[in-house]
């Protein structure tokens, strides 16, 4: 049996409250085994753009990013964000290292193209098998957790701002070729839910016909649309298993509890 490795994101809802992130970054540390930690970051990035006059545009779920935009959000995520998660993990004794996607060429992208929308520096990433796994691989053998800030870089010298949620389904794909890997998708709710203001509606269990009655109800929405997409194809491309739930909760997902919503096919 292959070794098990868990690719963990966390959104900017998690990030944004010291509380819930330093619990988090405690429960975290203490999983056990080869972990990746990949984070978001949007809402702190929008916040801190609109104190520099830069107001967020954001269509189906993605961040129109303009050169100003990219390098907004270059400082935010690469460097605020993704340094001080490494500095709070190695406090915790979790030998984290801090990369983007350009770093070891581990996730290339190219610039989304124009069709109707012009999204500007916004990286769709290449197909997994393009991501370096040789590279991820001995770095969990050393026993050094990779944490991944949201961008990608296109080979000719620029970064790219890409959706964090497809940057975790990205390399859990490209492990699964050579782990078992456990896909969890972290936010500030207990997990999908049927009612999104009742915390109590968790749906445990959620398949690709109820995804799509739900969809159509509109009782799924928003953000949420893109990270089940991003988890069904995470699933059909043999990543072992995929769960969506509170971030309070890591540790009961992690070893499998009953926490979370249960993605399956
Ligand atoms: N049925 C649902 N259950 C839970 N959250 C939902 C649901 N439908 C829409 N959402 C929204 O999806 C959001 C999570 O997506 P997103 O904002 O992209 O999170 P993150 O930044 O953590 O990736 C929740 O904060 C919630 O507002
Ligand atoms: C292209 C694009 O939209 N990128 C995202 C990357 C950050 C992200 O995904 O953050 P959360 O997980 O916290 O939402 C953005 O700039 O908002």
């Amino acid at each position: 049996m292959s070794t098990k490795i868990s690719v963990i994101k966390i959104g900017g809802n998690v990030l944004d409250n010291a509380d819930n992130l330093e619990r988090f970054l405690t429960d975290f540390s203490l999983v056990p085994g080869f972990k990746v930690l990949v984070h978001g970051g949007g809402t702190i990035a929008s916040e801190i753009g609109k104190k520099m006059g830069m107001e967020p545009i954001m269509i189906n779920g993605r961040r129109v990013t303009d050169a100003n935009t990219l390098h907004l959000v270059t400082m935010v995520y690469g460097g605020l964000l993704n340094k001080n998660l490494v500095a709070q993990l190695q406090a915790r004794k979790c030998n984290a290292l801090g990369l983007t996607g350009a770093d070891a060429n581990v996730i290339p992208a190219h610039k989304r193209p124009v069709k109707d929308i012009d999204y500007g520096f916004v990286g769709d990433v290449e197909s997994p098998d393009q991501v370096n796994v040789a590279f991820l691989a001995s770095l969990a053998e050393q026993g050094i957790v990779p944490v991944f800030a949201a961008l990608t870089h296109d080979g000719e010298g620029s970064l790219l701002n890409t959706n964090a949620d497809t940057i975790a389904s990205t390399l859990a794909v490209a492990l699964s070729t050579r782990f078992e890997v456990n896909l969890i998708y972290c936010f500030e709710k207990k997990g999908v839910l049927l009612n999104v203001e009742d915390e109590t509606s968790v749906i445990h269990h959620l398949q690709p016909n109820y995804y799509a009655e739900l969809k159509d109800k509109g009782a799924i929405f928003a953000g949420m649309l893109p990270k089940l997409d991003n988890a069904f194809a995470a699933l059909e491309q043999g990543v072992k298993a995929v769960v969506i739930g509170d971030a309070a909760e890591i540790q009961d997902i992690a070893a499998g509890g009953k926490a979370g919503t249960r993605i399956t096919l």
